[in-house]
């Protein structure tokens, strides 16, 4: 169905009338000027983040559903990554011509599961048009006792520097996904051409015949034999809500974290200049899962530098206290990772190679604003 045939309030009501808080601080929701929360005795955190087409994300490969759980996730991530709960979320949208009805009904799907998955309500939100691609800007509200909040700043020499999962999968998917996407164009490219030649000869018969094989291209059918894991990890993140809860039940308490998002590397100099201080990061032991490693050696790209600045991870880095070391061992099962340590300001941040050798660690990581 077309936007236009719905209209701003129609589309409005059309997605958020099934809505139904599910959180005591939620006083109301959706509906009037403003939302209205209720925490008497938390402190409140909030963050957003904007996802453009063609800069965070293609809709040549991703879904419409994937992304809007995937919106939700990452937004969902920063909350868990200050050691919160996260509650409320507002979702605004500037919608591009080219989508229908359906394209935003599958966006809220994915986007309510996500929401569902954590028990946020969503609260509101601003729907406008687009000349360009979609934009999406969500903001996430959580909640966190004072004295449970996990900054960026409070890394301690001697601390253990920890991170959950495996990293580079989501960049080695988002690798997959554009060559795929590029074998696609390639094959489009080169029909065209001798469509075009078959046209500039006269051959009526040959047209048609490159005519059917052309509409056969529309079921190009790309090669993911092997690689699910590098796709989910790329289309379909998860926010890590889960370690948040294992950390608790374990009583312990980071002294700095941050999500992964836009690569290991990158991260880490973020804690450490907040912090004041350096680390030692073991190449050894950064966690990198099986199909990352096949996929980096496949593109002949090395798989350290994948999982150290590829991106898009939404995994949890965070500094613990010495003490905490069994405890930490004891998780690691449950994918919680020792990495390194954090030393000195003066020792700088560095990667320990797996021949011993000692490497600056830069921000290579994903820079929107970069070249
Ligand atoms: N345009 C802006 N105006 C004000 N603050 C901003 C702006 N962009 C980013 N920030 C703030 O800068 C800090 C770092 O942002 P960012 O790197 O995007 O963090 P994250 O990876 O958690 O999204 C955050 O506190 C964020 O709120
Ligand atoms: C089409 C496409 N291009 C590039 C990327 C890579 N990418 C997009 S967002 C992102 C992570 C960080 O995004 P940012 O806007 O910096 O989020 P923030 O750090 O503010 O949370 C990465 C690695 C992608 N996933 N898809
Ligand atoms: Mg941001």
């Amino acid at each position: 169905m077309e936007i236009a045939k719905l209209g701003e309030f129609g589309l409005i009501d059309h997605l958020t009338k099934d809505i139904k808080p599910v959180n005591e601080s939620t006083l109301y929701g959706v509906g009037d000027d403003c939302a209205v929360l209720h925490y008497p005795e938390s402190e409140v955190l909030v963050t957003t983040d904007m996802l453009m087409e063609g800069i965070h994300f293609d809709l040549t490969y991703i879904t419409m559903q994937e992304l809007g759980y995937k919106a939700a996730m990452v937004n969902i991530s920063d909350i868990f990554a200050m050691n919160g709960t996260p509650r409320q979320m507002t979702v605004s949208l500037a919608i591009g011509k080219r989508l229908k009805v359906e394209d935003i009904e599958a966006f809220y799907d994915g986007l309510r599961k996500a929401c569902e998955k954590w028990s946020v309500d969503v609260v509101g939100g601003d729907t406008t048009a687009s000349y360009t691609g979609l934009a999406i800007s969500i903001t996430c509200i959580g909640e966190a006792k004072k004295e449970d909040i996990v900054y960026r700043n409070g890394a301690n020499e001697t601390d253990l520097v920890c991170v959950t999962g495996d990293l580079g999968a989501a960049y080695m998917g988002l690798q997959l996904l554009e060559r795929e996407k590029s074998v696609f164009y390639q094959q489009v490219d080169a029909m065209n051409k001798k469509l075009q030649e078959a046209h500039k000869a006269g051959n009526a018969k040959l047209v048609e015949h490159l005519q059917q094989e052309a509409r056969k291209l529309n079921d190009f059918q790309p090669d993911f034999a092997g690689k699910e894991y590098l796709l989910q990890r790329q289309l379909k993140p998860e926010a890590r809500g889960d370690v948040i809860n294992l950390l608790r039940e374990n009583n312990i308490h980071p002294t700095a974290m941050m999500d992964i998002s836009d690569g290991l590397s990158s991260e880490l100099l973020h804690i450490c200049k907040q912090s004041h201080c350096g680390c030692r990061v073991y190449e050894k032991n950064i966690p990198i899962d099986y199909q990352t490693a096949v996929m980096a050696e496949e593109l002949n790209m090395n798989v350290t530098t994948c999982a150290m600045n590829g991106g898009d991870d939404y995994e949890l880095l965070f500094t613990c206290p010495i003490g905490d070391h069994d405890k930490l061992d004891a998780l690691e099962s449950k994918g919680i990772k020792q990495i390194g340590y954090i030393t000195k300001e003066e020792l700088g941040a560095r990667l320990i190679s797996r021949d011993n050798k000692e490497f600056d660690i830069t921000a290579q990581g994903w820079n929107a604003l970069k070249e």
